[in-house]
């Protein structure tokens, strides 16, 4: 297994969701686009089934792959490059902050940590499923978000805090406000970005921009854009 990556050089991140289907000249697309990283990553519905088929698909490529898991009973640690494990900090419920993965560690004792990366989420939209999911309270001013983003890279270290507005562009003044206090953590900013324009609003901000749904809902070309607007 080969470890880590250079993933804090990272602008551009395309989210594949094992949960969708791809036909082989998507597959290259993607996978030539330019972006730096393909994320294996969903909240509903992932295996180790889809998660295992999708690596298929796209390892020839050579493009750097790693599996960010929703729950310890989907995970992979062969033929990819990194972990990146969430934490969710605006959910009420612990389970998502740290209860599954201490579950994970009981239930795996040869974790390869080398690959595993620590993501602090903060999830604002309501309506997507990882808010849904993980209940989190998304209705948060934009000082409380500061202050979560400053907990986490302060005060838990984490290597990456991760403003995700999935499913919705996001406001641009969170990530603003959150890039001017970070001074450990990588920012990542998900959520909503189909185009040159929204790729290039938020990769100001954000150290690392994360592609999704436009790779599904808009095809390859909106994704190249994204991609061309932050490199
Ligand atoms: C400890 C281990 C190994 C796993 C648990 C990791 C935790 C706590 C995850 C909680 C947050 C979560 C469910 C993250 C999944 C990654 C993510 C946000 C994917 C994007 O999800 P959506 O796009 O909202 O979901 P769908 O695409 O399935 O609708
Ligand atoms: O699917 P979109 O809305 O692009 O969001 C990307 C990513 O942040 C989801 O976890
Ligand atoms: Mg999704």
């Amino acid at each position: 297994m080969r470890t880590m990556i250079d993933w804090k050089k990272w602008r551009h991140i395309t989210k594949l969701d094992p949960d969708k289907i791809l036909n082989p000249a998507d597959i290259e697309d993607i996978a030539t686009s330019g972006t730096d990283a393909l994320m294996l990553s969903g909240t509903l519905n992932i295996t180790e089934e889809n998660l295992t088929l999708l690596r298929e698909q796209v390892r020839e490529y050579g493009v750097p792959m790693v599996v960010e898991p929703a729950d310890p009973s989907a995970v992979l640690y062969e033929g990819i490059q990194g972990l990146f494990v969430p934490s969710v900090l605006n959910t009420p419920d612990i389970t998502w902050v740290v209860g599954k993965h201490q579950y994970w560690v009981k239930k795996n004792r040869n974790i390869n940590w080398d690959m595993v990366v620590p993501e602090a989420y903060i999830v604002l939209n309501p309506d997507s499923s990882v808010g849904k999911v993980t209940k989190a309270l998304c209705n948060i001013s934009i000082d409380e978000v500061v202050a979560y983003a400053t907990v986490a890279d302060r005060y838990f270290k984490f290597p990456i805090v991760y403003i995700e507005y999935s499913g919705t562009y996001g406001n641009p003044e969170v990530v603003k406000a959150v890039s001017e206090v970070m001074e450990y953590s990588v920012l990542y900013y998900g959520g909503g970005i189909n185009c040159g324009e929204k790729a290039a609003e938020m990769g100001e901000f954000a150290d690392t921009i994360v592609v999704g749904n436009a790779v599904y809902d808009e095809g390859a070309k909106a994704l190249i854009e994204t991609v061309k607007a932050v490199k």
